[in-house]
């Protein structure tokens, strides 16, 4: 299905915000955090349910920005929720590894080679040769065999006070196993609520606002402490708008 097309005013405002396509000359490492959200600030209308928020012309915008990227990081609970491609339709041949934080291993029978669950579009689009191998990052203390898996894995040691894997563990790691550097991290509200309170691990923050309230139901967006953000510009399009930042 081709993309809806974007108005072309919207690239000269993401490219401050965007590290240079040029991977291979360029290997500094660059992270971006990015998701769609209601006025009211919920990324989706209840605790696991997929959700459209934005118009077709800023899903476009998300396929645009993957493609500046070599990985797209999301955590379990939207890999379970939302059944992803992760892919990027934007451009020719561009491809983009899938990144799941996953610390106890849940999607475990999802990846094995023996899944007896439905096929999800990660585990189809690898195994029919049009998507990247995904990287499944798990807790070190979990026992089991690379080689069952239609995956590969990383193993982080969870932090000794709040047991999570941290951030720049997990990157160095990617980076240093697979030679990734260019992070889009897309959520979900777990991951976009840690992230926002991480200056040194963020680099650009674009969000999508759509016109429509989710209620209070919805799962929200709001870090525990107040932050202000830097460097801001607003863009306006159909129905949505989009607010380009960095952290500090
Ligand atoms: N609108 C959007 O742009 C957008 C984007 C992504 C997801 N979503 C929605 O968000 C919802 C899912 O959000 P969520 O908060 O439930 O799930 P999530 O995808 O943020 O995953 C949360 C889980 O990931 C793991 N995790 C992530 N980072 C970790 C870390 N540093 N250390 C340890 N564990 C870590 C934990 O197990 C945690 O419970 C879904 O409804 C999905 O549709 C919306
Ligand atoms: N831009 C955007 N608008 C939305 O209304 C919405 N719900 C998401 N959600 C982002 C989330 O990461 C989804 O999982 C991916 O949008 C899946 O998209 P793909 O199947 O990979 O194309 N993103």
């Amino acid at each position: 299905m081709s993309l809806h097309p974007i108005d072309e005013s919207l690239f000269p405002v993401l490219k401050p915000y965007l590290s240079s396509n040029s991977i291979h000359r360029h290997r500094r490492r660059h992270v971006t955090l990015t998701y769609a959200q209601s006025i009211d600030s919920k990324i989706a209308a209840g605790k696991g349910l997929r959700t459209h928020i934005s118009h077709e012309e800023t899903k476009t915008m998300t396929h645009y920005i993957r493609s500046f990227h070599d990985s797209l990081v999301i955590g379990i609970g939207t890999l379970l929720a939302d059944n992803p491609s992760l892919n990027c339709r934007y451009g020719e041949g561009n491809r983009i590894t899938p990144i799941i934080i996953d610390p106890t291993f849940k999607s475990m029978e999802i990846f094995s080679k023996e899944s007896k669950v439905e096929k999800y579009k990660l585990v189809e689009n690898y195994l029919n040769g049009s998507g990247n191998k995904p990287v499944i990052v798990i807790s070190d203390d979990i026992e089991v065999s690379d080689d069952r898996f239609n995956c590969d894995i990383v193993r982080i040691r969870r932090n000794n006070g709040d047991g999570k894997l941290s951030w720049n563990s997990i990157l160095n790691q990617c980076e240093d196993q697979f030679g990734l550097h260019k992070f889009m991290i897309e959520g979900g509200a777990y991951i976009i609520n840690d992230l926002l309170l991480c200056p040194d691990i963020v680099d650009s923050l674009i969000i999508t606002i759509g016109p429509v309230f989710l209620g209070e139901n919805g799962v929200s967006v709001s870090p525990k402490t107040p932050l202000s953000l830097k460097d801001v510009i607003w863009w306006k399009g159909i129905s949505d708008s989009v607010m380009c930042s960095k952290l500090k």
